[in-house]
């Protein structure tokens, strides 16, 4: 018998490559190849305890201009980790008082981005992977943990875990992510002039070259 009404969705037949990964293992992208090495930190990278600032005031994940943003705090760690906090705000939210995932997606690429300013090298995200565990509220405080796990030439792995309210609350959001490393023309010549000139007109070196994460 048909029935009127709505038209049946089919499933189409779907790759069964994700289902087959077990919950640590990453996808090809994100598997560190076998000449990988291990990360190096930076001889002047910040000291285990550091907070690492914000690196360009008008960044949404960590700039102190951005009302809406997450205004996100990263902390060195020991090796090449990284700790960061942030809380999430009304102006944060996809359903009616929980964090967007796309949000809690930045949080976690600004955290994973941070992270990079420990090898000192400017790098961009090529792949990220996101985990969403539980639902986030707001007002909650996310804590991010984030560490390099590899570096194959131009390329950085790396995985980060978010918790609610510390170290050791329940596991909310995790990512798997490929930065890429690029050199300062990515950012001169693909920004919008306007704000190009603006950071490279700022006499404080130091913030001039982390707009760009750039080695000073
Ligand atoms: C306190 C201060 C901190 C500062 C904290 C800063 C936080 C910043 C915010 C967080 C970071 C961001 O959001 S950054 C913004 C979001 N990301 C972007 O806008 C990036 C847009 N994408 C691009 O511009 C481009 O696709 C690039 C640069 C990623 C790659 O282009 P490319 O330079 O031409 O390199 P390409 O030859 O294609 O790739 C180099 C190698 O990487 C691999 N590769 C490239 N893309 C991918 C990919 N998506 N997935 C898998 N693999 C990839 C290639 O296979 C190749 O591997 P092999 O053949 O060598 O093996």
């Amino acid at each position: 018998m048909v029935r009127p009404g709505r038209p049946r969705v089919r499933s189409a037949p779907v790759s069964t490559e994700n289902h087959h990964r077990d919950a640590h293992s990453a996808p090809p992208a994100l598997t560190p190849p076998p000449n990988a090495l291990p990360p190096v930190r930076h001889p002047d990278a910040p000291a285990p305890g550091e907070l690492l600032g914000s690196h360009y005031d008008d960044c949404f994940g960590c700039g102190g201009a951005q009302a809406h943003g997450l205004h996100l705090e990263a902390r060195a760690g020991d090796g090449v980790t990284i700790t960061a906090e942030f809380t999430v705000q009304a102006a944060h939210q996809g359903a009616p008082g929980l964090a967007h995932g796309g949000v809690l997606a930045t949080a976690l690429d600004e955290t994973l981005g941070s992270l990079n300013w420990l090898l000192r090298v400017i790098a961009v995200t090529g792949r990220l992977e996101t985990d969403f565990v539980r639902p986030v509220p707001v007002g909650t405080v996310l804590f991010l943990q984030a560490e390099i796990v590899a570096v194959a030439g131009r390329k950085i792995y790396s995985r980060a875990v978010g918790r609610i309210g510390g170290p050791e609350g329940p596991v909310a959001v995790r990512a798997q992510a490929l930065f890429i490393e690029v050199k300062v023309e990515h950012f001169t010549d693909n920004g919008r002039p306007e704000e190009i000139r603006a950071a490279m007109a700022d006499p404080d070196q130091i913030r001039r070259a982390r707009a760009f994460e750039v080695n000073p």
